[in-house]
Parts: C-alpha cells; sequence; structure tokens
C-alpha cells in the first residue's frame, strides 16, 4: 500500500475536518498516501499525474462510490445516483443528468437564469446588507427550474425545505460510527427477529417511504403539466420524451430528478459567496471588471449572455475564484472495482480513492504563485493553468472532479455564477459592511462534503445613476416572464 499513518486514526478527525487531516498527511507522507478508516482502506492522491492517471485514465477501475449501507442502500433504497456504485443504475442514472445539463441543454436555462439575476438585483438593491436570502433564492430557484421547471419566490416554499430535511437525513445517516451496520453489513442477513438494531432503521424507512412519495409527487406533477403542454422544458420532460429516462422505473427517475438540488444550491452557492469575497478583498480586480463591463455592456442595460465572449476578465475571474477556493475541497470520494497496481503501489479492490482538489489548485507545478489572487493567469496564451506534462488543456475543471464522475452541473452551475457575477458588478460596488471592516477570506465552514466561507457581512452602493431605474424595469419585466415557471 502507498504510505501512511498505521493503526486506528479515526481520532484523528475529532478535532480537524478531513481537509486539515489530509494536509498534515500530505506533508508527511507525500503525494499519494493511504490510511485504514474502520475496515475500510483509504488512497489519497495529492498529484494531478496520479489523479489522471487513475481517476481519468483507468476509469473502468475508479468510478465507483465507497459503499454506504444506511444512507445510500436503506434510506434511500439505493436509488440516489451520487451515492450509486458504479453499473447499470449509475449509467442510466448518469445519462438523464447528462442529457438535462450537458453543455447544450444548460443554454435552455439562460432564460431563466437570466430573469432570476434582474429580480436578485432588485432583492439586494431593497435591502442594504444582509443579501444572503436573495442569494440563496437565486441559487434555488435555478436548481429546481433545471429539476422541474419550476421557479420559487421565497425560501419557505414546501419543496426548498423538503429537499433541506431530505438532505439533512442523508448527512445524519451517513455519520460514522452511528450505525452498527455499517461497519458489520453482514448482520443485516440476521433474521429479522434477531436484528437488536432494527428499530433506529426503521425510523429511516419511514422518511424512505415519504421521501419516495414526495419525489414522485414533484415528478407528476411535471408530467400532468407536460400532458397539458404548458410544462418548460426540465430534466423532468426530459425523462418523459421518448427513451429520456433510460429505461428507468419512474420512482428512479423521481429519484434522478432530486440529484441537481441536493449537488447543487451549497455548491453554486458557495462559488457566488467566494466570489464576493474575492470582490471584497480585491478592490483592484472589482475595478477592472467593473471597467471591462463598462466597456462592452454601458451603462443603460444590464449584462446579459450574449455578453460573454466579450468579458474575459471576468471569465478569468470565476475560473480563479473556483482554484483559490475549490468548493468541494478533497472532492467526493471515488472507489475501485478491482484491484489495480500503481507506480509500484497495490491498490485492493474496494478502496475508497480520494483526490485532493484543495492541493491540486495550489500545485506549483501548474500555477506560478498559486497562493496569490490572480485572475490574469487564466489569461495567459503562453501557459494556460492546467498544461502538465505538455497537455493543454481547454478548460479548467479540476475544482469539478475527475473521470466518468466528474460533475455533470459544471454548465449549469458556471452560468449561474457569471450571470449573478456580471449582473451584482455591474450595478453595484461591492464593500465591506462597515467602512473600515474587512473580511478574512481564510475563515471558512465546512458544510458536509463543501466548504465555504465563515459568514460574513458586506454591503452594495450603486454605481450610476441609471442602474435603480434599469433595475426596476427589468425586474418587473422578469416578474411577468418567470410566471411560466410559476405553479
Ligand atoms: C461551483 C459549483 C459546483 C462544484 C464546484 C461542483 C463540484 C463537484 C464535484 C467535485 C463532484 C465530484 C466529482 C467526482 O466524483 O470526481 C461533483 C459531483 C456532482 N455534481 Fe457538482 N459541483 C457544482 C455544482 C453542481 C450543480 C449546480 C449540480 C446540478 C445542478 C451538480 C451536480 C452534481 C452531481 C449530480 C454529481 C454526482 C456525479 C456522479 O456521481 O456521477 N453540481 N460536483
Amino acid at each position: 500500500l502507498p504510505p501512511g499513518p498505521s493503526g486506528n486514526v479515526a481520532g484523528e478527525f475529532t478535532n480537524l475536518t478531513m481537509p486539515e487531516v489530509f494536509e498534515k498527511w500530505r506533508r508527511k507522507y507525500g503525494r499519494i498516501f493511504s490510511f485504514k478508516l474502520g475496515t475500510r482502506i483509504v488512497i489519497v492522491l495529492n498529484d494531478i499525474n496520479a489523479t489522471t492517471d487513475l481517476l481519468d485514465k483507468r476509469g473502468e477501475i475508479y468510478s465507483s462510490r465507497p459503499r454506504f449501507v444506511v444512507s445510500h442502500e436503506i434510506l434511500s433504497d439505493g436509488k440516489r445516483g451520487l451515492s450509486a456504485p458504479y453499473g447499470e443504475h449509475w449509467r442510466k442514472w448518469r445519462k438523464l443528468q447528462h442529457m438535462g445539463m450537458n453543455g447544450k441543454a444548460a443554454l435552455y436555462y439562460r432564460d431563466q437564469q437570466t430573469l432570476e439575476a434582474a429580480f436578485l438585483l432588485r432583492e439586494m438593491l431593497a435591502s442594504a446588507s444582509g443579501h444572503e436570502q436573495a442569494l440563496q433564492r437565486f441559487v434555488t430557484s435555478n436548481v429546481l427550474g433545471i429539476a422541474y421547471g419550476r421557479r420559487i419566490l421565497d425560501l419557505k416554499d414546501e419543496m426548498v425545505s423538503f429537499n433541506y430535511k431530505s438532505a439533512l437525513e442523508f448527512q445524519r445517516a451517513s455519520t460514522p460510527g452511528k450505525y452498527i451496520v455499517e461497519t458489520w453489513p453482514s448482520l443485516l442477513w440476521l433474521p429479522r427477529p434477531l436484528q437488536w438494531f432494527r428499530p433506529g432503521l426503521e425510523v429511516l424507512e419511514k422518511i424512505r417511504d415519504k421521501d419516495r412519495e414526495t419525489y414522485m409527487s414533484y415528478f407528476n406533477g411535471v408530467k400532468q403539466r407536460s400532458e397539458a403542454g404548458i410544462a418548460k422544458d426540465c430534466m423532468a420532460t426530459y425523462s418523459l420524451s421518448h427513451g429520456g429516462n433510460q429505461g428507468m422505473t419512474d420512482v428512479e427517475v423521481a429519484y434522478a430528478l432530486s440529484a441537481p438540488f441536493s449537488a447543487g444550491v451549497d455548491t453554486t452557492l458557495s462559488a457566488i459567496r467566494w466570489s464576493l469575497v474575492a470582490a471584497i478583498c480585491f478592490p483592484d480586480v472589482l475595478k477592472r471588471i467593473q471597467a471591462e463591463l463598462d466597456s462592452v455592456v454601458g451603462q443603460d442595460r444590464m449584462p446579459t449572455f450574449d455578453d460573454e465572449r466579450s468579458l474575459p476578465f471576468l471569465g478569468a475571474f470565476i475560473k480563479e475564484v473556483t482554484r483559490w477556493r475549490p468548493v468541494v475541497p478533497i472532492g467526493i470520494p471515488h472507489a475501485t472495482t478491482k484491484a489495480d497496481v500503481y507506480d509500484g503501489y497495490e491498490i485492493p479492490k474496494g478502496a475508497t480513492v480520494f483526490s485532493n482538489i484543495d492541493v491540486l489548485v495550489k500545485d506549483p507545478n501548474l500555477f506560478d504563485d498559486p497562493e496569490a489572487f490572480n485572475p490574469s493567469r487564466f489569461l495567459t496564451q503562453h501557459k494556460p493553468a492546467g498544461n502538465w506534462n505538455g497537455k493543454v488543456e481547454s478548460g479548467f475543471t479540476i475544482p469539478f472532479g475527475f473521470g466518468r464522475r466528474v460533475c455533470p452541473g459544471m454548465h449549469v452551475a458556471l452560468q449561474s455564477t457569471f450571470i449573478s457575477m456580471a449582473r451584482i458588478f455591474w450595478a453595484f460596488d461591492v464593500l465591506p459592511a462597515a467602512e473600515g471592516s474587512s473580511i478574512d477570506p481564510t475563515k471558512t465552514v465546512n458544510r458536509g462534503t463543501t466548504r465555504e466561507p465563515a459568514p460574513f457581512q458586506f454591503r452594495v452602493r450603486v454605481r450610476h445613476p441609471d442602474v435603480e431605474r434599469i433595475i426596476e424595469a427589468e425586474s418587473a419585466d422578469a416578474d411577468f416572464r418567470l410566471k411560466e415557471w410559476e405553479y
């Protein structure tokens, strides 16, 4: 096995976060290390070549997920794709995600994203600070638009509270050490009357039934709208088109439609929050973005997606934010389906494999002065960031994971980030909450697999005299046009 700490290391994770523990061990053991957690072998890749060699090039072996007996198999009836092992069910689920969110399909959601961004500006204009709710509503509404062609007017919407509750139950059920069957799944073979741990699982089975019923009701809602010819194109309607369900049952499709919410809200929101933190901490960068916006867009209309190609510095800024503060710092673990050998090390079948994104995006071999926040690195023609082994990457996608499991929501996430940032920076100066106060960009909060800035306050200041009038006009139009997504 690759080198690493021996013995029971579970205690290491009580005071430090997983990315922190990984960093400590990386300094000691180097580019690939391993350790044992319970009965599992965990391998951590801290190097882009090892990551691409294994997760990309040997995708046939490295594309599964670690087994989650309680949260995936029991609570989710094995139906959630994000935690599904590599195989037939995951493949069909993945095809639907791809069909609904690939680069071309993502273009369809631009209308809603643009209108929601006008709405967002109005909400931000209305409150001097404390824009958290407005940002959260913007991201959530777009994600539900992708899944169900439905928008939300506020965060109290029942669809939002249900999805949050369901995500929380999943997280709770994944807590290490909480359920004995997680460590000893063979206990589930005992005759039921002998399963002394059963009552704990029965609670989860009740939640599972309620989840299934609710997901089905959302899917059936779109079916009815589709039959009536009033559904907006979305993943649900794609699944209803000829062969669109990939041969999945209705319940499987209904579960698949829950993925954009569970994987897309916290991640996109965190990317947007980090973009604001960067704008506040690096005012010269913000000034340069605004100069670009002023010269391309001017002051008598809001930016749109049509301006994207003419705003290379804003594009570079968004890439740099995702590099500087990756929102899924150690990725989502893969797992092997076959034993393998790499660089003289044994990688056993069933091993959990992390790629340490946090380290890859700060690799000095890939990025000059990697700790610096420097969007211009993504404008250079000669040494594109992400160029390794002489291989030029057309895009920078490290923060979105690797191989067959790479984030299928990448395009919609980048679109949401682009249109919200373009419009916010066009309309407002983004400033610390109080004159002379500052934000510390090294302070972070971990939430499951995502990492976001520690809560911060900021205020916005209108940039030019016509902003309020334009926001009012555009958001009134958005109110009207967004009705197509309201039900
Ligand atoms: C800035 C925003 C986002 C980031 C940085 C991000 C990052 C990631 C990463 C690192 C993974 C794991 C990939 C791997 O296993 O190697 C992932 C998986 C996934 N993401 Fe995203 N994501 C973002 C937004 C979204 C959005 C908006 C959606 C959907 C609307 C989404 C849907 C998914 C799904 C369904 C998976 C699981 C894929 C699978 O297991 O096959 N993500 N994402």
